[in-house]
This record gives structure tokens, C-alpha cells and sequence, in this order.
């Protein structure tokens, strides 16, 4: 197992080091930041210990594991600190009758779920790499597999919630497992509704000339996914809540009850919370369906992931050679309100004029979709860089800070949005590779 070191020194963090290799799990002195999963020994928790797992968790692949040795006290703060700065959990040596266990278990089921994001049935469906979509995407992993428990999924429009259903799904160990059941409730029709979810015997109301087995019966076995679940009425979340509950129903003009076992992921794009509050939903259904919750974040948080997807959807469409530059920064600089579904209508619309193995060029884009003129210059004017500007001034920053500050942002900015490859991002900023090199290492012996 692969470690990211220590910086605890004294006797007792000896003891945890010593302690841990017996199980195979080496903590190196110096601290290399290499490998997906890592361990840190910490006699005291300071600014230096908080900054350290901070850097060793900045990329969002990473997960470290903070063990305190025996007689350092870890306050309650400390530790959520240490949660606040990226580590995966912070373990007091002295709580536990078997510590060096305690940590090996945690560090495997870590490795475990690495395994499964790393997996087809993960990579092949959902793209990015960004370290907002990464810690989301490792939670609902963990969960899918290692749980039963129902998942309330929120996000904005198009930002993958049905797509993160069907992956639980996938994930889902249980042998032989039933089907998905997707039912969208803004299409539910109130007066069939009851029929839709629980079925109905046959000649329960005019019209019933068959039985049928609604979603509940449908789901036995497998996993029920509520679309849109905000939307429901009231009265039909009393009428969901036993079933839900106890896993018990009877059919519309049935007297016999039915059992059914599944999994329930519940989605919206409301705040539930709110609606809660506000008395149009209740709150024993939302306890009920919400034991996990997982928020996806928009296209915004996740910028570095549009050219990925966008790489994804334009191979979907035969268009795999990639984009001119100038395609790119079109792609990337504009605003996405409809999150990835957004983006995804969009490169299909202009993948589908691409001909030839080479990359999406500008005359594939569009004319609605091409930039207007003035748009390309609006940063030099925009609102938001004289802001910065101001507030650097008003801060009395000098010029030259003010445009070391700047051109730091640009390469930091193009390296993150080129996934660290410094030949892109060169390209991107028109610099020499080395000149980036150069600039790059300056940047880390600075910072
Ligand atoms: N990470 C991703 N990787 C690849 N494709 C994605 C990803 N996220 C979303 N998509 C695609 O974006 C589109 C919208 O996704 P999806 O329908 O799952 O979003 P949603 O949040 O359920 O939307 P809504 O709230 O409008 O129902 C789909 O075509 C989906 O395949």
C-alpha cells in the first residue's frame, strides 16, 4: 500500500508507524505525494499539519487517512478542520482496541472503491476528472456498492442525476437483482397515480379490464428511481410513506397485501429542505428517502470536466479527432445553464457537420453559436477583472504584483483546464513550453 508520510516524530507516532508497516502499510518520513490513498502520522494538528493534508488532498483523487498517535489530543475542532481541509477521516490511535485494524480495514475499502471508479461500468458512462465531480462520484460509488440505503441525488437540470441512478443500479451487488424501475412523477397523473405505484386489480374502476403491476411490484428485487420526486403532492407522500417504510402494499381494489423489497433513489433539482419548511413536503417521506443525499455540482464547479465531455459526446457522434483550439475556448468560455445536457446538445449539433478525421474546426460551429465580436475582447472591459483590479489597488497592490497575480491565474487556469499537460496549456497561452516550465517551477518555489 502506498503512503504519503509522516509528520509526526515522536516516540508514539513511532509506535503507529511501527505498528502499521506490520500490517504492510509503510508511512515514509519524507512525504511524496504519490499514490491515490495516503496516511498521515500528526503529533499535533497546526496550521503546517492542516496545510499539509490540504495539498495532499487538493487534486480530489487522493484520499488520506489522518492517524493521531497515542497521547496527542485531538480536539473536536481539529478534526473537522482536517475534514474541512480534504482528509477522508482522522483516527485517535488510543480510541480503538486495534487500531493498526481500524486503519487497514478503512485504507482497503478505499482501494476497493478506487477498483470500482476505475471500472468500465463507471468510466464508461460518466466522464470527468475534476476534483468536485471526483469526491461526489467516489461517495455514490462507496454507496452503491457497499450499501443499501436509499439516495436522494440533487442538482440542477442536466447535471447527471438519471445517469448517477442508473450507475447505483449497475453497482448494486446483490445477486440476481431485479430490474431498474424509473418512474417520473411530473408525468404521474394524480387520479392514476395510485395505480401507477401500488397497480390494480382487475375491474378495480372502469377501464381496469387487466391486472396490473405497478412500479412497487416492479421494483421487488431491484431498484425503484423516483425522477423528479419534488413534485409529488402531499397526499401522495402519505400514501408512499408504508410502503417505503415497512415494504408492504395492497393493489387499487385488492384486499391482499404484497411485500416488496427494493432500493429507492429519489432525484430532484429543488431544494427539499425548503419545500419542507414551507409545508409542501413532508418531512417524515423526506427522512425516509433521503438516508444518503449527494448534491452534483453544475457545469460551473466542474469547468476543467467541459472539454472531456465534450471529447466524449463528439466520439459518440464518430467525431473523435478532437477540437481546434479556437473550438475549445468556445466551448469552454461559454455559460452552460442547462449544465451538461446543454453541452451535449450543442457539440452533437456540431459534431454532426464534422467531416474528416481531423479536429472540429470553426466552420463546423453554428452561426447561432459563434461568439459575437465583442464578446472575445469583454474580458478586457468586463466587470469582473476591473473588479479584481480595484479590489487589488484598494488592497495596495503594486502593478507589477497585480501582474504577477494575473499571469500566475492564466497559467495556473490552463494547466487545471489541460489536465497538467504543459504542451496544451503552452499552446493555449502562446508561451514556449519551456517558458511554462520555467514559469511552473517558479510558481511551486514560491508558493
Ligand atoms: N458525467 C457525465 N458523463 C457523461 N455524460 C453525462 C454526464 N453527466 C450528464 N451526462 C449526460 O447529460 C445528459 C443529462 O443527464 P441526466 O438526464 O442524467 O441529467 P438530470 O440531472 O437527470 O437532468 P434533469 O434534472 O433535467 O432530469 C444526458 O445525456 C447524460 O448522458
Amino acid at each position: 500500500m502506498r503512503c504519503l508520510g509522516a509528520s509526526g516524530e515522536s516516540r508514539a507516532a513511532q509506535v503507529v508507524c511501527d505498528a502499521l508497516a506490520g500490517e504492510g502499510v509503510m508511512v515514509p518520513e519524507s512525504a511524496p505525494a504519490v499514490g491515490r490513498i495516503g496516511v498521515v502520522v500528526v503529533d499535533t494538528i497546526t496550521e503546517r499539519e492542516v496545510a499539509f493534508v490540504r495539498a495532499a488532498a487538493a487534486d480530489g483523487e487522493r484520499r488520506v487517512l489522518v492517524v493521531v498517535p497515542a497521547g496527542s489530543s485531538v480536539d473536536v475542532d481539529a478534526s473537522w478542520q482536517l475534514m474541512s481541509a480534504g482528509a477522508a477521516d482522522v483516527i485517535a490511535w488510543d480510541r480503538s482496541e486495534d487500531p493498526a485494524s481500524d486503519a487497514v480495514e478503512r485504507l482497503r475499502r478505499w482501494q476497493q472503491v478506487d477498483a470500482l471508479m476505475d471500472s468500465g461500468v463507471v468510466t464508461e458512462e460518466l466522464v470527468g476528472r475534476s476534483p468536485a465531480w471526483r469526491r461526489v462520484l467516489r461517495q455514490i460509488v462507496e454507496i452503491a456498492h457497499f450499501t443499501t440505503l436509499s439516495l436522494l441525488i440533487t442538482g440542477e437540470s442536466g447535471t447527471g442525476k438519471e445517469l448517477v441512478a442508473r450507475l447505483v443500479h449497475a453497482l448494486d451487488p446483490r445477486p440476481d437483482k431485479g430490474d431498474l424501475v424509473v418512474l417520473d412523477c411530473t408525468t404521474v397523473v394524480p387520479s392514476l397515480s395510485g395505480s401507477e405505484f401500488f397497480g390494480h386489480e382487475r375491474g378495480a374502476f372502469t377501464g381496469a379490464v387487466a391486472q396490473r403491476v405497478g412500479a412497487f411490484g416492479q421494483a421487488d428485487g431491484g431498484t425503484l428511481f423516483l425522477d423528479e420526486v419534488g413534485e409529488l403532492p402531499l397526499q401522495l407522500q402519505a400514501e408512499l410513506l408504508r410502503v417505503i417504510q415497512e415494504g408492504t402494499y395492497k393493489r387499487v381494489g385488492g384486499n391482499t397485501w404484497h411485500r416488496t423489497t427494493f432500493r429507492l433513489i429519489c432525484a430532484t433539482n429543488r431544494n427539499l429542505l425548503d419545500e419542507e419548511r414551507r409545508g409542501t413536503f413532508r418531512r417524515d417521506f423526506y427522512h425516509r428517502i433521503a438516508a444518503w443525499r449527494c448534491a452534483l455540482p453544475s457545469l460551473r464547479e466542474r469547468a476543467r470536466d467541459i472539454l472531456p465531455l465534450a471529447e466524449h459526446f463528439a466520439a459518440l457522434q464518430e467525431a473523435a479527432g478532437g477540437f481546434d483550439p479556437a473550438v475549445s475556448a468556445l466551448l469552454t468560455g461559454r455559460p452552460y445553464p442547462g449544465n451538461v445536457r446543454d453541452l451535449r446538445t450543442l457539440v452533437e449539433r456540431i459534431a454532426q457537420r464534422h467531416v474528416g478525421p481531423g479536429p472540429i474546426t470553426v466552420g463546423d460551429v453554428p452561426d447561432d453559436e459563434r461568439p459575437p465580436d465583442d464578446t472575445r475582447e469583454a474580458w478586457r472591459t468586463g466587470h469582473a477583472f476591473e473588479g479584481a483590479v480595484m479590489q487589488a489597488l484598494a488592497g495596495g497592490a503594486s502593478l507589477k504584483e497585480i501582474g504577477d497575480v494575473a499571469r500566475d491565474t492564466a497559467v495556473r487556469m490552463a494547466v487545471a483546464q489541460e489536465d497538467g499537460n504543459l504542451r496544451r496549456a503552452a499552446r493555449i497561452l502562446t508561451v514556449s513550453e519551456r517558458a511554462l516550465q520555467l514559469r511552473r517551477a517558479a510558481q511551486l518555489q514560491e508558493g
